[in-house]
């Protein structure tokens, strides 16, 4: 803007005192001509967290600010103040955005490009910002601050309390015979002693802190510097280098994903890095002033760099997001379909589908994605789970197949045909998955094609088998035609799977022939078939890929043309509790190269519950939702907290009464909303157990967790079976009956000789629901169980677990998160 310089943001260094000393910027600007400034305002990720943290009041006085600062940069009300120069044209200046709360900008490009880079609030606000170190990282090229001054105090307060002091800095105090000595602790070596400072720097360490880093020794001090809001890469390289890992996987794992592509880093280049993705909350500052009023989910602005790259990219064809638990897998998806839909031509159809696999996820991405993008976004956007999907498709063609069975009736029908055939040594489940997972998913119409189909992943069956399994499936179908005809959501999966590939041929024979036609348009032909036949989506985004049935993939490959962007899927094989192994690329679905990522950052669950639950599923191999594996390799979190807590009792009573009594401590003595807990058991009937047990006994209020169990506004705690968590996250979890014998379940036992392969999947199977519920946890996991523990627990888990039978004499023992934890 011309005429801006003189006042306000974006005065030039010539002038370094000029806002303590000379007139006010916003009196010099008074009277000049070609009215207010309008500035482009951006805030910075750390800027994001200080708001975060300070939340209510500060962020409503923030949003204000930014939105006069974008109006007017010369606006008296901003009490702007020049701070000092960063260098290259680029200054930092002060804000006042109410009488508590201050704040810290750097203004680049004169002035018309300002961001946010701190939030203080409170008596010494000024002085903190004041002396706040910006920098712009040699790494990432991002703009960091950091407060060396207060975390380098903060490190020596502790070392000095505990003694712990490195030689160089902690008096010793005296030695005892029952703490460690005093000698030893000081002369404990610096935590990162093996990593010199070039080193933690090219990582991507900041660093002005290297002085306060250098005086860790110890765990308790690195957790004090973690609870700074430091920028995000220093503080996941330090969790990481703690952990043990060697800097070259940080380096792979960690930094490479923070670097630009393609491009250098200047660290003197201030507009550039202020310009840089990696700076910024979000490169729309309408978007971070809609956020700021409404209440700045992280997530929604900022995106870690590999997500936003993910979300924002342009792929030939298909791509693939992998990730354990809690990575952002479905935040990547929801801002996939945003990019997707901004980049639609305008229009009113649903040109987008957003799909997965149960409809209580569904209702739970639909609200997810109204958080995103509101209702604007929603109105482009299909969200159903793929059975509602495939029913509709049935419904459209008045394909009538009958009322469809649910899983249990399914099931239940399956006992009843072995019974009947008499050939009761293939169980139910065995032939639900059967006939889901290979004769459906592979379209074996008949015997000679079921015969000869591989059946990879599955438990083997020799042919005789084989034919028998044939057979039991001919009955099952028969049995499903009589009158009043059923079906199951396998056969309506497949059948719209068929459907779908008949009109997406019919599709491409028309476009075969608009170009034959030299491109002109098929009024006649396209009258003649009723409808303008199009593919049914643009694109399609598939959440919880791994747990998708071969027909539902089938029917998505057909519902829209190959080519860019096609199918965007976020999975875990880790996860899968559902479905059998597919492998997309037999379904059409190729997914090559870069277009393939794994996302290894845990945004949800702390790093002790995340080691407790990796034990769970620790030596089993998973494949990557096509003909590779995947591993858990570089997954970890950078958020702390307690250890897992392990309660064991004598029986299934004092088990739930344990529960009961924790729960209510945590509902009464640490104002844990009972919302915010969860139950999860291993089946319904205990489920029923646990919700009769809590509510009537205990008189807490209790909600299943069933279709709208998470999104009831109830302030009651969550039951509900494991599988029922799936996407799903809560601040307690009490994951209870994981006993021997209840988990995995009993019946497993009998393929333990006859059939190993089978007792494998199960197991595996069984393995990978507990590692679901374990890691809904945010902040707690109480994990119980009645008689011995489950072989999944750690082996020591009967020995070192609280007893429940403490909690439950009058004068049990405090069992507050403070309190208790076991590793
Ligand atoms: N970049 C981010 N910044 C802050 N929070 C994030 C970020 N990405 C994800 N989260 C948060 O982490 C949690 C897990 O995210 P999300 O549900 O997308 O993970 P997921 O990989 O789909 O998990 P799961 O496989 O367990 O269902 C959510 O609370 C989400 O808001």
């Amino acid at each position: 803007m011309a005429g801006t310089r003189a006042g306000g943001v974006g005065r030039r260094r010539a002038r370094p005192h000029a806002g303590r000393r000379g007139g006010h910027p916003m009196t010099q600007a008074a009277g000049r001509p070609g009215g207010p400034a309008r500035t482009r305002v951006r805030a910075s990720r750390q800027a994001g967290a200080d708001i975060t943290r300070r939340g209510g009041a500060v962020k409503d006085a923030v949003g204000v600010f930014v939105r006069r600062l974008r109006a007017d940069r010369h606006n008296k009300a901003l009490s702007l103040s020049f701070l000092r120069a960063a260098g290259d044209g680029a200054d930092l200046h002060l804000g006042r955005a109410d009488a508590r709360c201050m704040v810290l900008l750097l203004s680049t490009e004169g002035g018309d490009e300002v961001q946010l880079l701190a939030v203080r609030d409170g008596a010494f606000a000024r002085d903190e910002l004041t002396r706040l170190t910006v920098a712009i990282n040699s790494e990432s090229g991002a703009v960091e601050v950091a407060d060396q001054g207060e975390a380098t105090a903060n490190v020596v307060a502790l070392s000095e309390r505990s003694g712990t002091g490195t030689p160089a800095t902690g008096p010793a105090p005296p030695a005892t015979d029952t703490a460690p000595t005093a000698s030893t602790s000081s002369l404990r070596p610096p935590l990162f002693a093996a990593h010199d400072d070039e080193l933690l720097v090219k990582l991507g360490v900041v660093r002005s802190l290297l002085p306060a880093i250098r005086k860790i020794t110890t765990d308790e001090q690195l957790d004090k510097l973690l609870t700074h809001n430091l920028p995000e890469l220093t503080r996941d390289v330090l969790t990481a280098l703690r952990d043990h890992r060697d800097p070259a996987d940080v380096e792979r794992l960690i930094t490479s994903t923070w670097r630009p592509e393609g491009e250098d880093v200047d660290v003197r280049d201030w507009a550039g890095a202020a310009r840089r993705a990696v700076s910024q909350a979000e490169t729309d500052d309408d978007a971070v002033l809609e956020a700021l009023g409404n209440g700045f989910d992280a997530w929604r602005l900022f995106l870690h760099p590999e997500q936003r790259r993910l979300a924002k990219a342009a792929f030939k064809g298909s791509a693939k997001v992998t990730g354990g638990p809690g990575t952002g897998k479905t935040v990547v998806a929801l801002h996939r379909v945003q990019q997707l839909v901004d980049r639609l031509t305008p229009g009113h159809n649903r040109a987008v589908l957003l799909t997965t696999y149960n409809t209580n996820l569904a209702l739970e991405l639909r609200e997810r994605l109204r958080d995103l993008g509101g209702d604007e976004l929603l109105r482009r956007v299909d969200v159903k789970s793929v059975d509602v999907l495939a029913r509709e498709i049935l419904q459209e063609s008045r394909t009538e197949l009958g009322r469809p069975l649910d899983d249990e009736a399914a099931i239940n029908l399956w006992h009843d045909i072995r019974v009947e055939t008499g050939l009761l040594h293939y169980d139910a489940e065995f032939l639900d998955s059967e006939f889901k997972h290979v004769i459906l998913a592979k379209r074996c119409g008949s015997w000679d094609l079921y015969r000869r189909i591989g059946r990879t992943g599955r438990p083997r069956i020799t042919p005789p088998q084989r034919h028998e399994v044939w057979q039991l499936v001919q009955a099952y179908q028969a049995r499903l035609a009589v009158a009043p005809r059923r079906t199951t959501y396998a056969v309506i999966a497949d059948r719209a799977a068929g459907l779908e590939q008949h009109r997406m041929a019919r599709v491409e024979e028309q476009a075969r022939y608009k170009d034959e036609q030299g491109g002109r348009d098929l009024i006649h032909r396209e009258a003649g078939s009723g409808m303008w036949l199009r593919p049914r989506y643009q694109h399609v985004v598939v959440d919880e890929a791994q747990d998708l049935s071969g027909s539902h993939w089938r029917m998505l490959r057909a519902m829209v043309r190959k080519g860019p962007d096609d199918i965007f899927l976020v999975g875990d094989a880790h996860q899968r509790i559902y479905g059998g192994r597919v492998v997309l690329s037999d379904h059409g679905i190729v997914i090559r190269g870069r277009a393939s990522r794994r996302l290894t950052l845990n945004y949800r669950t702390t790093r002790q519950i995340l080691g407790s639950a990796n034990g769970l599923i620790a030596g089993a191999s998973f494949d990557d939702l096509d003909t590779g594996t995947d591993t858990l390799d570089g997954y970890r979190s950078v958020l702390t907290g307690l250890a897992p807590q392990f309660w064991r009792a004598p029986d299934r009573t004092s088990e739930m009464r344990a529960v009961a009594v924790l729960i209510k401590e945590r509902h009464d003595a640490h104002g844990t909303p009972y919302s915010a807990m969860a139950v999860a058991v291993p089946d319904q009937s205990a489920a029923q157990e646990f919700a009769y047990r809590l509510a009537d006994e205990f008189r807490i209020p209790v909600v299943p967790l069933g279709k709208e169990g998470v999104r009831s506004g109830e302030d009651a705690v969550r039951i509900g079976t494991m599988h029922r968590f799936k996407g799903l996250e809560f601040q307690r979890v009490f994951l209870t009956s994981v006993g021997e014998g209840q988990v995995p379940r009993q019946s497993i036992e009998q393929y333990r000789l006859a059939n190993p392969d089978r007792y494998r999947l199960e197991e595996q199977r069984a393995r990978s629901l507990v590692f679901v519920a374990a890691t809904r946890a945010r902040d707690e996991l109480v994990v119980s169980w009645s008689g011995k523990a489950s072989r999944f627990l750690p082996p020591d888990a009967d020995a070192t677990a609280f007893r429940a039978t403490d909690l439950l004499r009058p004068q049990g023992p405090a069992s507050g998160p403070a309190t208790a934890s076991v590793a």
